[in-house]
């Protein structure tokens, strides 16, 4: 059976086990395909990669066999974020990107992710059709076409390049910098030894940002043992920091840079799912009218109620910013996810974690308050909510039974609650009339089954998770 297939963003592999040079060729092989099929191979394809074992041999990789192709290879000449290298798509009028990560894996894998000509994530339609080349590749009906990495550079068909630059202009043009500037803010930031270095870090100086301290700041492939998550657990040096120094905000970015992690000044955790509901809001409350909003399923629902205050409307979708990228696309001002993935349609729709550290700074400046002060304020305005997430691991037979039972589900209570609705967007959704919401999935990126919850408060939160594990027959 193949070892090549696309999960919920791309295709990752162990290195030396299934994510090979082989493999490699054979998934752009797959690619080079589609883009032909799409008659876009009369424009460049640019290449990225972050700080992963590698990671720059699997790029050149990918560049000789798009070279082999006859398609023209922009291929970055050091690690770059992940939004940095889509945003080439749009400054270059390019054909597609490829990007060599694994994002926030453990450091043994890496993998490829493919952002078509819009710049955002490929659509499981563009996946299903990548891979439907893959098969015909491994079954010997399409052959794998190379040409020499140092012939196609002489040819001039695989050019150096860097996003920094172009990038940077971009990130600039969407946040109001003379605001930031004035502000005088000062961050310590965790770069989790990825592929966000040398970025951030200049950009924010740009902006007149003091940077105080600047945490895991060195490439390294092992991630200093620990994974490049920008989660509360593993961002409690930067927490320590920000508060200790007296900075404004604490910013992180994973592995390859596309999803953020935020800290108040007084070094808490300000949740994805907070910093989506208070960009949102001040989103709206500047610019008012816009299409809808998007969400996924997992997300929170504080912003259904701040944009339904604005009479905008909100699109729910699967998990994956595959789909949020097509909501932006289509008329989303601004679509994030649980995950830490955000991204506004100023933008491009891939997420960014560095627009999101930016966009932090323009809202701290412009309203002179930190986030967990706007915070309360938007509580008191729509009620709190507390969520949590908690990653279950199961053996393939339980994990089908209790996928079973929420599929199966018909019961009108869960405890105490009166269950509202039931949804199967992703997983299965159950919803209750005090307006807290439930979530069980199978993840697409690890051999978990992630359960979300989101109350009113921690009490009701306890309550709603003990029912539910009894109902699933699952004990934590
Ligand atoms: O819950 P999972 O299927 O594992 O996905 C978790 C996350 O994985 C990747 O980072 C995707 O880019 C995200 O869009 C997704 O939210």
């Amino acid at each position: 059976m193949s070892v090549i297939k696309f999960g919920t963003d791309g295709w990752r592999g162990v290195i030396a086990k299934e994510f090979t040079f082989a493999n490699t060729a054979i998934v752009t092989q797959a690619v080079a395909c589609y883009i032909k099929a799409h008659g876009l191979d009369g424009k460049p394809v640019v290449i990225g990669f972050d700080n992963r074992f590698l990671g720059n041999l699997f790029a050149e990789r990918v560049a000789e066999v798009l070279a082999g192709n006859g398609i023209s290879v922009l291929l970055c000449d050091a690690p770059a974020p992940t939004p940095a290298v889509a945003s080439m798509i749009v400054s270059h009028g390019l054909a597609g990107a490829v990007m060599v990560t694994a994002s926030h894996n453990p450091p043994e894998y890496n993998g490829i992710k493919f952002i078509p000509e819009y710049a955002g994530p490929a659509t499981p339609e563009i996946t299903d059709e990548i891979t439907r080349y893959v098969r015909e590749v491994e079954s010997g009906r399409i052959h794998v076409h190379v040409t020499p990495y140092a012939r196609a550079s002489r040819a001039g068909t695989i050019l150096a390049v860097s996003p920094r630059e172009s990038y940077g202009k971009m990130l600039k043009k969407v946040v109001d910098g003379e605001l930031i500037r004035k502000a005088g803010l000062k961050v310590v930031l965790d770069l989790m030894h990825g592929a966000g270095i040398g970025y951030l870090e200049p950009i924010l100086q740009e902006l007149g940002v003091e940077v105080l301290a600047c945490l895991r700041n060195t490439p390294d492939p092992m991630f200093g043992g620990s994974l490049p998550e920008p989660s509360a657990e593993r961002l409690k040096e930067l927490a320590r920091l920000t508060k200790e120094k007296g900075a404004d905000l604490g910013l992180a970015l994973d592995g390859d840079a596309d999803r953020f992690g935020i800290l108040d000044g007084s070094g808490e955790y300000v949740t994805p799912n907070e910093v989506l509901a208070l960009l949102t809001h001040a989103l709206l409350q500047r610019k008012g009218g816009m299409k809808k909003v998007a969400r996924t399923v997992a997300t929170t629902h504080l912003i259904d109620r701040i944009a339904a205050a604005h009479g905008v409307p909100v699109a729910e979708t699967p998990v994956g910013f595959k789909y949020i990228g097509q909501e932006i696309l289509s008329g989303a001002g601004i679509g994030g996810e649980e995950s830490g993935g955000l991204s506004v349609a100023e933008h491009f729709p891939e997420k960014d974690g560095l627009l999101v550290a930016l966009l932090m700074l323009e809202l701290v400046a412009g309203s002179g308050r930190s986030p967990k002060a706007l915070l309360a304020e938007l509580g008191a305005v729509y009620g709190s909510v507390v969520n949590e997430r908690v990653d279950v691991h199961l053996t393939p037979e339980q994990k089908d039974l209790v996928l079973q039972v929420m599929q199966d589900w018909s019961d009108t209570r869960l405890g105490l609650w009166d269950v509202t609705g039931k949804t199967a967007i992703d997983g299965v959704k159950l919803t209750f009339a005090s307006g807290a919401w439930l979530l069980v999935r199978p993840s697409g990126t690890e051999p978990l089954v992630r359960i979300y919850l989101e109350a009113q408060d921690a009490k009701e939160l306890e309550g709603l998770k003990r029912a539910l594990l009894e109902a699933l027959g699952l004990s934590l």
